[in-house]
């Protein structure tokens, strides 16, 4: 029995399942936490789902255990998936760094900038795509299936023969292809209808479903709709997703920040995170804003960050052009104020580096100014380097004895005058600290809990909460979302279509 058992579930895990792919009628549609959901569906059934992403467009981004870079909703899949993320779930990530300027980064590293027209009309397009496809293969001769996701609509019409990572990595992979379409926007019977219609025959053949998500309301109200939809396009609709507002998954940037809190309140710890046009990583902060004690937001407001008990400076993707925002919106003044009045203020990373005396760029990684000015609280300068650190680490923070993780992804090199270090990593000292200020490069640092109790310790709110076990809060949301699922979507179609050839 048990042989038999052991032979079936062999076969279960290494057979090459048809890959999953979600396309979308647009942006924000929810493509990415279908995917996420989906993944954990797959992984509870007992198969080796894995995410794919040919191209990404993020200033969120995740260092993997080689120390390669990738976007964070692949990392945020993969976790889902029970699996450690790699840089073939994501071989291509831009991040926006300037008017019209991405740096790129292929298979974890960055190979420059290129501006969006060279980008998206220059023919190395045929390189990038030659790329992403070697991710794919070696990721599918590890995982089966693969769970891809495209991005934006799939009917961009002027830009769909360079497309490398919607219907072209849809048929390359012979994937059995979902549109999402997102109702809480309107106009879902002409996205969905227009979207397939706009496709070639070739690639609407492997549209097997149709996904209506962000239904709000009663559902049985939307039957009627739902027939007509499958009759105008003659692909079935496989769910209807409810709004779900009670299951957290961290989001991609432009959905997250849009969402989150903007003003200052009463009666709990007020954490400005200052909202730097280039503000990078701020994913460091979902774990800090779910603390009952403190109320986190994001601002540019002078006169919420005069009222605010702890400042933050977040990373930033071009430290320069945000350290120069600082001081023409007048908030670097409102940060020396606070410093003075002996108020906590906190740097990572990009704005780590804001608090030192200068920073530098004389290879112009970031920008043209050669060098500027920091805050000057600290005494320390940066310079930014040709070659990126990107790196998962293990820490400990202050005098603490616990073992802390992070990661750092940065182009910047800190020297000091002279240095009281926040952290150690392998003996070695990072950071900078003095008794109302600290900086650190390490992302990820409030996922600690120690160093959060660490920076409220002094203010006289009460923790009621039992200590916050973030790892298990996440691990729960996936399960939610993926019962979520199982309850709208017809999961037993999409594994039917998962195992069948074509
Ligand atoms: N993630 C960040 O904040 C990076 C800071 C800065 N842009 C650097 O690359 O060094």
């Amino acid at each position: 029995m048990f042989v038999i058992l052991a032979f079936l579930f062999e076969i279960k895990m290494t057979k090459n399942l048809r890959p999953i792919m979600l396309v979308g009628t647009g942006s924000d549609v929810g493509k990415s936490i279908l995917v996420t959901g989906i993944c954990r569906i797959l992984k509870q059934k007992g198969y080796t789902p894995a995410p794919f992403k040919a191209q990404n467009m993020s200033l969120n981004s995740f260092v993997t255990k080689d120390g390669l870079e990738i976007g964070r909703a692949q990392a945020v899949q993969a976790e889902a998936a029970g699996i450690s993320c790699t840089t073939e779930m994501n071989p291509v990530l831009l991040k926006p760094s300037g008017a019209n300027k991405s740096q790129v980064i292929l298979h974890g590293k960055p190979i420059g900038d290129q501006t969006a027209r060279s980008y998206f009309l220059g023919n190395n397009k045929q390189e990038l795509f030659k790329e992403v496809k070697k991710a794919f293969t070696k990721l599918q001769a590890q995982y089966s299936p693969i769970v891809l996701e495209g991005a934006g609509s799939i009917s961009e019409l002027n830009l769909k023969h360079r497309d490398i990572v919607n219907m072209r990595m849809a048929q390359y992979a012979n994937a059995a292809v979902y549109l999402v379409a997102d109702i809480d926007r309107g106009g879902v019977f002409a996205s969905v209808y227009g979207s397939i219609a706009l496709l070639d025959e070739d690639e609407r053949k492997l549209i097997k479903g149709i996904i209506i998500n962000k239904f709000r309301g009663d559902i049985s109200l939307f039957e009627e709709g739902k027939k007509m939809i499958e009759d105008l396009t003659n692909v079935p609709v496989l769910g209807v997703i409810p709004f779900a507002k009670d299951i957290y998954i961290e989001e991609e940037d432009s959905l997250a920040l849009d969402t989150k809190n903007k003003a200052i309140t009463t009666g709990k710890i007020n954490i400005a995170v200052v909202l730097l046009p280039f503000i990078s990583n701020f994913t460091d902060f979902n774990r800090l804003e779910k603390d009952e004690r403190v109320h986190l937001f994001y601002t540019r407001s002078k006169e919420d960050l005069k009222k605010a008990d702890i400042i933050i400076i977040p990373g930033s993707k071009n430290t320069i052009a945000d350290m120069q925002f600082l001081r023409n919106a007048e908030l670097a003044q409102e940060i020396l104020n606070a410093y003075e009045q002996k108020k906590k203020v906190i740097g990572i990373c990009g704005g780590f580096q804001m608090l030192g005396q200068s920073i530098s760029d004389p290879h112009h990684v970031e920008n043209d100014i050669h060098t500027i000015p920091g805050l000057g609280i600290i005494p320390a300068h940066t310079t930014m380097a040709a070659e990126k650190t990107t790196s998962q680490c293990n820490f400990t923070f202050k005098a603490y004895e616990e073992t802390c993780t992070g990661y750092e992804i940065h182009m910047g090199i800190t020297s000091f005058e002279h240095q009281q270090k926040l952290n150690t990593i392998n003996n070695t000292p990072e950071g900078y600290m003095d008794e109302h200020c600290w900086g650190t490069y390490i992302h990820g640092i409030f996922d600690n809990s120690i160093v959060i109790d660490d920076l409220l310790k002094n203010f006289s709110i009460e923790n009621t909460s039992e200590t916050f076990d973030y790892k298990k809060y996440k691990e729960e949301n996936y399960d939610k979302l993926a019962a979520h699922l199982v309850s709208n979507l017809d999961m037993d179609y999409i594994i039917a279509q998962m195992q069948s050839s074509l």
